[in-house]
């Protein structure tokens, strides 16, 4: 089963437009400090919400995984949900026998777990990404 909704991923052309924006709907102390991930194509920033986080998302590239969607999307647009599970193996071997489609091997993400994501086609038009819990789940 899938746990806590950990974030909203948010693409952005403007991580830097972002950033003020948040600040204004949830204080300066809440965003965090922009972190580039050039292994995942991607600058992230998280900005702390009472109950989740959201995840803005610039891309780095044009060969992001991110830049066909902002193209799309050019003023940014909501991009994916990530949920926490306690045994990511286990949740992709169920996600996978129940149709979905794993997109690649896991891989570290921003919260230094293993992540992995699942098509949107196969999930009610949402892109899914499941993230290793960072305690396990507990
Ligand atoms: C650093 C990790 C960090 C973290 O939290 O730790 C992140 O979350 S980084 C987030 C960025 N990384 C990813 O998104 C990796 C997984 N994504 C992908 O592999 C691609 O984005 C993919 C395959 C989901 C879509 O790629 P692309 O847009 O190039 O494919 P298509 O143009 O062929 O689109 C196919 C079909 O899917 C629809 N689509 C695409 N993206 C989304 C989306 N985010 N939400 C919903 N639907 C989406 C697109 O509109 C097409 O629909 P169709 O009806 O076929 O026209
Ligand atoms: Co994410």
């Amino acid at each position: 089963m899938f746990g806590r909704l950990n974030h909203v991923g948010v693409a952005t052309p403007s991580i830097a437009r972002d950033r003020a924006r948040y600040a204004r709907l949830f204080g300066e102390a809440a965003v965090g400090e922009p972190l580039a991930m050039p292994d995942q194509g991607v600058t992230v920033c998280f900005v702390d919400a009472p109950n989740t986080q959201i995840e803005l998302i610039e891309p780095l590239d044009d060969a992001s995984p991110v830049a066909a969607f902002l193209a799309r999307n050019p003023g940014g647009a909501q991009h994916h949900l990530c949920f926490e599970v306690a045994d990511l193996d286990a949740a992709l071997d169920a996600q996978a026998a129940a149709g979905a489609r794993v997109l690649g091997a896991p891989r570290i993400g921003a919260h230094g777990t293993r992540i992995v994501f699942l098509h949107p086609r196969e999930m009610g038009g949402v892109l899914i990404e499941l993230m290793e819990a960072p305690d396990g789940g507990h």
